[in-house]
């Protein structure tokens, strides 16, 4: 049974067209795996999933975390202090993917996959069933290894594009990127914020005249408001991970924070439908 569900399960571009049949915008939460511990990150999978999320970004605690705010870079600290590593990470993966209908983007920045090996990292990581790859930390002059690998293992590659990118860069970023392109709201850091930046609305425009591939948007966005924005200025995705983690980590015990999560993320669906 599970076994069956999982080969149902689709990659993150056909994720996107299916939506795109139907006139929906893809929910994509962030969390940081072993925040509080694996266990809870299971379950909190099956949450995510279970309430529509269509594709969930799956964070590898690191170490250095350069691109992350102080509410991510606490729940990395957590996770590695509890012990979490890679291949932890990897064997809750090959229990939790098969029991869900949604694909897995795993999040993780460069080195680890450097210090692994790039061809044994995407073997590995293709093997648990994960469709997807999001690194924020390789420059699109270093992806082509990278992207070879992946594309061999059927893992699409997701490339991240910012509002300081240049028009001639965005376009190149737009080409190489696989399942959709991740539209960073903000310059800075990841982390919750009061409003979303308008000038999505013109970069969205941009994008879309460049690529017709989906594009999903994230950093700053928290709340239901920012997400039917978002959606209305004609985004494919919104990306929601800060708050996401916070919920989790400000809980008083596991069971709390994944009745929290459940709450919100079904408030974030709603807001799209
Ligand atoms: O936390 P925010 O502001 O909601 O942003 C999304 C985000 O968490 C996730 O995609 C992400 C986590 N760490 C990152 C580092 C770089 C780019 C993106 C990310």
């Amino acid at each position: 049974m599970a076994a069956l569900n999982a080969t149902a399960t689709v990659g993150l571009s056909e994720t996107f067209t299916r939506l795109k049949e139907q006139g929906k915008v893809a929910l994509i939460p962030y969390i940081t795996a072993g925040d509080p511990d694996l266990a809870t990150t299971a379950e909190a999978l099956k949450v995510l999933d279970r309430c529509g999320s269509d594709i969930i970004e799956l964070g590898v605690p690191y170490s250095d975390p350069l691109a992350d705010g102080p509410v991510i870079q606490a729940a990395a600290s957590r996770a590695l202090s509890k012990g979490t590593n890679f291949a932890k990470v990897i064997s809750m993966l090959e229990d939790v993917v098969p029991q869900l209908s949604c694909p897995i983007a795993l999040f993780t920045y460069y080195n680890p996959i450097l210090r692994r090996g790039i061809e044994k990292f995407m073997a590995t990581v293709r093997d648990t069933g994960v469709h997807g790859l999001v690194v924020p930390d390789v420059p699109l002059e270093e992806t082509e290894t990278l992207r070879k690998e992946a594309a061999r293992h059927n893992i699409e590659l997701v490339l991240l594009t910012t509002p300081t990118t240049p028009k001639i860069r965005m376009k190149a970023i737009t080409e190489a990127s696989e399942g959709f392109v991740y539209l960073v709201s903000a310059v800075g850091v990841t982390g919750a914020r009061a409003s979303v930046s308008s000038k999505v609305q013109s970069l969205l425009i941009d994008i879309k005249e460049a690529t017709s591939k989906p594009v999903a948007v994230g950093f700053g966005i928290s709340k239901p408001e920012h997400v039917k924005q978002v959606a209305e200025w004609g985004a494919d995705g919104v990306i929601v991970g800060s708050a996401m983690v916070r919920i989790l980590g400000d809980a008083k015990s596991p069971e709390e924070g994944l009745k929290e999560l459940e709450v919100f993320t079904t408030s974030l669906k709603s807001a799209l439908s």
